[in-house]
């Protein structure tokens, strides 16, 4: 179906144009109340503040057009934000707003990630420490289901509920949440030699990201790992090297079970078992299908490929209105390789459901179910 229509954010009430419209200007008033920016910096994000939501896409004005004119701004400059594509828009929005804080620099706030606050908010929250003091009791479980509650808490991890999937494994209640389970074909996969994993969220999500993943290593279920993350701060809360960083340091200074993963993984990098990627097509704003040969090269050489949360699965399968009965199989068939998609489901694209499936959260939901968060899914194209 590379003919369903693209996601665009200009119908009120649609959950696109509540982003664009209601979220973005929340986060600029977040930013601008998380840090003592200068008037400089202030004045652009009142600017950004006022452009995005009644304005047009106008150029950086810096070197990075031309990167963005490869990624298609000849097409969406002048062009209202709501009238661009969803992912488009959304991702140079994210682009702007490092503009206006001065994080491309020169200057003294060059590299300072304007969501940081935000991220060591959640890393040191008390819902972390329970969940890391939950793994304790993993242990007590067979190998095979401490596996399962891992992916689990990746899983939900995408809506930061790692420590009820750590607590509950196999809960009915969970299970039922999700609206396609490829699990078993997803274990199918293993053992291989690389496992490559496309992280979305630093903190509550990214902790559970990198338990799964040392799981595997230490287990032999991978021989190697390969973390794709942003190179630049991104959509809130999207993991860049530092936050790894942060992560691992996290684990390491915890108690117990955590802070023998945390070493394990700090091991496994310094090894090179475990190597971070961060590439910039990881920033574009568009579908994987676009992505550039050397990128494409990478996915090929690992034998799974796991993509985490919503806005890597609207980049895998494409940010378009498809039906969702449209099979998982035929919108990744571009892809190099096995892979596996990771996501609570938090905006309107879905493919890979039953018939069945889709009327039933229709007559329960009405739409809603695309977009709150509570839904979740695996699926897997081997
Ligand atoms: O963190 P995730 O799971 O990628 O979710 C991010 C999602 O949030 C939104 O940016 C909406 O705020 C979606 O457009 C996006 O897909």
């Amino acid at each position: 179906m590379p003919d369903a229509p693209v996601i665009v954010a200009d119908v009120p009430g649609s959950f696109a144009h509540g982003v664009l419209a209601a979220r973005h200007p929340a986060l600029i008033r977040a930013v601008r109340e998380a840090f003592p920016y200068g008037p400089a910096q202030l004045r652009a994000l009142d600017a950004l503040l006022t452009a995005a939501t009644e304005g047009v896409i106008a150029p950086l004005g810096t070197e990075d057009d031309e990167r963005w004119a490869a990624w298609g701004a000849r097409d969406q400059v002048g062009r209202s934000w709501f009238e661009a594509p969803f992912l488009w828009s959304e991702s140079y929005f994210y682009r702007v707003l490092l503009e206006a804080v001065g994080y491309f620099g020169p200057g003294a706030w060059q590299g300072v990630d304007p969501f940081r606050p935000f991220k060591l908010a959640e890393l040191d929250s008390p819902e972390t420490d329970e969940e890391l003091a939950a793994l304790d009791r993993l242990p007590e479980q067979p190998l095979d289901e401490q596996a399962r509650a891992l992916l689990h808490g990746s899983l939900w991890g995408n809506r930061a509920d790692l420590g009820f999937r750590l607590s509950a494994t196999g809960s009915p209640t969970a299970a039922g949440r999700l609206v396609a389970d490829d699990g078993e074909a997803f274990w199918s996969l293993l053992p291989a030699d690389t496992l490559c994993l496309v992280a979305d969220n630093a903190g509550r999500e990214l902790i559970p990201d990198l338990l799964l993943t040392d799981h595997l290593l230490h287990h032999g279920r991978v021989r190697r790992a390969v973390l794709q993350v942003k190179t630049h701060p991104y959509y809130i809360s999207d993991a860049t090297t530092a936050d790894v960083v942060d992560a691992v340091r996290r684990l390491v200074g915890a108690q117990g079970a955590a802070a023998g993963a945390g070493e394990r993984l700090w091991t496994a990098m310094t090894e090179g078992r475990l190597q971070i990627r961060a590439h910039p097509f990881s920033c574009a704003p568009l579908p994987y299908a676009e992505m550039p040969d050397e990128l494409r090269a990478e996915f090929a050489a690992a034998d799974l490929t796991i993509f985490k949360g919503d806005l890597n699965y609207r980049r895998l399968v494409g940010d378009r209105l498809y039906p969702p009965t449209t099979p998982f199989a035929e919108v990744t068939a571009y892809f190099p390789g096995p892979v596996a998609a990771l996501r609570t489901l938090k905006s309107d694209v879905i493919v890979g459901l039953d018939a069945s499936m889709e009327a039933a959260l229709d007559a329960a939901e009405g739409r809603r179910w695309r977009t709150s968060g509570a839904h979740a899914l695996i699926q897997v194209r081997a």
